[in-house]
């Protein structure tokens, strides 16, 4: 990464990134609304919303049509990723949602089999609910809470992690590498024994209007919007253009690029020689037909953004 460093001086990168003309509208699919109608429907019965966002874009992609269910409940933000995101400004981080009026913060790793931070979930939640008037349900003690958040965050994952840790149970929720796994109506799941609580589990909502582009591709990266629909290559645009801005070199040995570069394309080149995917196509010249190979740049971008996505060209903070 020495080596690396060095090189970066030579390498002169983009100070912003060209979002063209692109328009975020048809982003987003239609069967959001229905289920944000689903979940207001239900709230007269949940006692605390948990909403689960990526821990990489904290900031940005949250719902605000939440923010009106969250007046009215105590509500545990969980930034949920966390082993995917660069958090050593935690305490700005913080500092930014408390200032925003988001004020109960939990970081989690629903992946790991004993998250520290998903063992407080249920104490935290119960002194929540505590400090604040039950209303209707003054008398009801068991607990009901709803789990929101946008598409592929890990929201059905926070549930099977609340189970293995309160309940020593197997996976209840579905979960999927792509978003908008969880389609169906609210499920009620229970997630601890002592306090007895449940959760609702929803399906993703994306906020029906995105503040911008840039926060469309983010959204994106993080595989909260299916990629086709903002295009691979944009996306993998996005992420060197992200890699190089943070100093996150580690795709140059990944791909044995020899030093950082700016290009997309040269980018996708390489990988798409390096793991073989290639084409051969036919091509016409004045001497006749010949075929020639040429890189799958779709194939190279679509492993470039899954590896980002695992992980392995490092943690991240996209806010
Ligand atoms: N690295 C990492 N991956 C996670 C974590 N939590 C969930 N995932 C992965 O993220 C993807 C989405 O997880 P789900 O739990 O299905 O997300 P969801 O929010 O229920 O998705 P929808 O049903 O589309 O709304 C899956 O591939 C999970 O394995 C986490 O803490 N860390």
């Amino acid at each position: 990464m020495k080596l690396c460093r060095t090189l970066q001086n030579a390498v002169k990168f983009r100070s912003a990134f060209d979002f063209g003309e692109r328009e975020v509208a048809h982003w987003f699919p239609g069967h959001m609304a229905k289920g944000l109608k689903q979940m207001k429907s239900n709230l007269k019965n949940v006692d605390c919303i948990i909403e689960i966002h990526d821990a990489r874009i904290p900031f940005s992609g949250r719902n605000p049509l939440f923010q009106e269910s969250l007046d009215v409940r105590p509500h545990l933000l969980v930034l949920n990723k966390v082993d995917l995101a660069d958090t050593s400004n935690k305490q700005s981080i913080l500092k930014r949602l408390e200032r925003d009026g988001v004020r109960n913060v939990v970081f989690t790793d629903c992946l790991r089999q004993q998250d520290d931070n998903v063992k407080k979930i249920v104490p935290q939640v119960v002194e929540l609910i505590e400090n604040r008037p039950r209303f209707h349900r003054g008398e009801e003690r068991n607990y009901c809470l709803m789990v929101i958040g946008v598409p592929n965050v890990g929201k059905s994952s926070f549930i099977n992690a609340l189970r293995r840790t309160n309940l020593k149970k197997g996976k209840a929720s579905r979960v999927g590498a792509e978003p908008g796994i969880t389609k169906a109506v609210l499920t009620k799941i229970q997630v601890c024994e002592r306090p007895v609580m449940h959760l609702l589990d929803t399906p993703g909502v994306l906020p029906p209007r995105i503040e911008s582009v840039e926060t469309g591709i983010k959204l994106a990266l993080c595989g909260t919007i299916l990629d086709h629909l903002v295009g691979e290559d944009v996306i993998a645009d996005y992420l060197l253009f992200t890699l190089n801005r943070l100093e996150r070199f580690s795709y140059v040995e990944k791909y044995d690029l020899g030093e950082p570069c700016d290009s997309v394309e040269q980018v996708l080149k390489r990988i798409a020689i390096k793991l073989g995917k290639t084409q051969r196509v036919k091509a016409i010249t004045g001497i006749g037909n010949i075929t020639i190979t040429v890189p799958n740049y779709t194939a190279a971008a679509y492993d470039f953004i899954r590896a980002f996505r695992k992980g392995e060209l490092g943690k991240v903070m996209l806010d």
